[in-house]
């Protein structure tokens, strides 16, 4: 196990473009501890090889004995058409995998809520079809704009009141969440009382109660500071399965998303993976600006 442990954790971490130091901040462990496990003096605890998968969106199998990932197709569209006043969506076809952490991106009005609200249900394509691999009563999460919070409720109310309308019964298991999501020293604080970042990451958290194969993020950061931007992202690194999330903060995308969707004109105009952009030495936004921008110099 050793040697393919520490080769594939050597390519992971520089595949994110994390440093040594970078990612033992994340696990809180000393430099020279990643060091070991990468030269496989040591190997790292099961609660650090989860981690570990969480934050490379990998599975265990993969990250410990480099069995290649499961591909899972989790959800295709097939020309989904809508419409309102003019048409917004023309001819959408998608596929989303397992392990993926998508990017849907596209100007104002391109129509990417109208399609994610395709994707969860919440409204019906005029022509075309999504085939959902997966139950979406179990296996579906969302995480919409508005927070769906009961603001007099304290934090740790309102965690069990979200964890008895999950039915998650493992009290071990949401005690877990709450210390990933750092919200342990707020469990007493009135919700309405936290901070706009501290509230996304509750958020989050209920969002996450139980393991999901498909999580849809609508914009999750709007209206949030910087610090809160980033701590925010830091949370959304212990989320399992598979996410498509609505964003415009586009540093984060570059290092915590694997695929980019741009959707323009009512179709995917472009669909890439994250490390196929940052091979050709271009950020995420550099990316974005350019296809967005194709077709319209003329
Ligand atoms: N329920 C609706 N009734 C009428 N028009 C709608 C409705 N929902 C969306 N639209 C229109 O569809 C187009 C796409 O809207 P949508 O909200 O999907 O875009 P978006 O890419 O999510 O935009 P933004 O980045 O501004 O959130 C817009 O022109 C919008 O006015």
């Amino acid at each position: 196990m050793k040697n393919i442990f520490g080769t594939q954790l050597v390519l992971l971490r520089q595949k994110k473009k994390l440093s040594q130091e970078g990612l033992a901040k994340k696990l809180f462990v000393s430099r020279q501890s990643i060091s070991k496990w990468e030269n496989g003096e040591v190997e790292p605890g099961i609660d650090k090889l989860i981690l570990l998968a969480e934050i490379f969106a990998v599975d265990l199998d993969y990250l410990l004995v480099g069995k290649s990932q499961s591909r899972e197709v989790l959800l295709e569209s097939k020309h989904l058409s809508k419409s309102f006043d003019s048409p917004v969506l023309k001819d959408i076809n998608l596929s989303i995998h397992s392990h993926e952490r998508i990017a849907l991106l596209g100007s104002n009005g391109s129509g990417k809520s109208t399609l994610v609200n395709l994707i969860v249900g919440l409204s019906k394509p005029d022509a075309g079809e999504i085939i959902r691999h997966y139950n979406p009563k179990n296996d579906l999460s969302i995480m919409p704009q508005d927070n769906l919070l009961v603001n007099t409720y304290r934090v740790n109310e309102q965690v069990a009141l979200s964890a008895q309308i999950q039915r998650v019964t493992d009290r071990e298991l949401i005690n877990q969440k709450i210390r990933q999501f750092n919200l342990e020293s707020q469990l007493k604080t009135a919700v309405g009382k936290l901070s706009g970042g501290q509230k996304r990451r509750l958020c989050l958290l209920i969002a996450m109660l139980r393991p999901v194969k498909l999580l849809i993020l609508d914009e999750p950061t709007v209206g949030m500071d910087l610090e809160s931007i980033d701590d925010f992202w830091d949370s959304f690194e212990h989320v399992t399965g598979s996410v498509l999330t609505i964003t415009h903060d586009f540093n984060q995308i570059d290092q915590y998303f694997t695929r980019v969707l741009l959707l323009k004109d009512g179709v995917i105009a472009a669909d890439e993976l994250v490390a196929n952009i940052h091979s050709n030495n271009q950020t995420i936004e550099q990316w974005y600006r350019r296809e967005n921008q194709k077709g319209e110099r003329a």
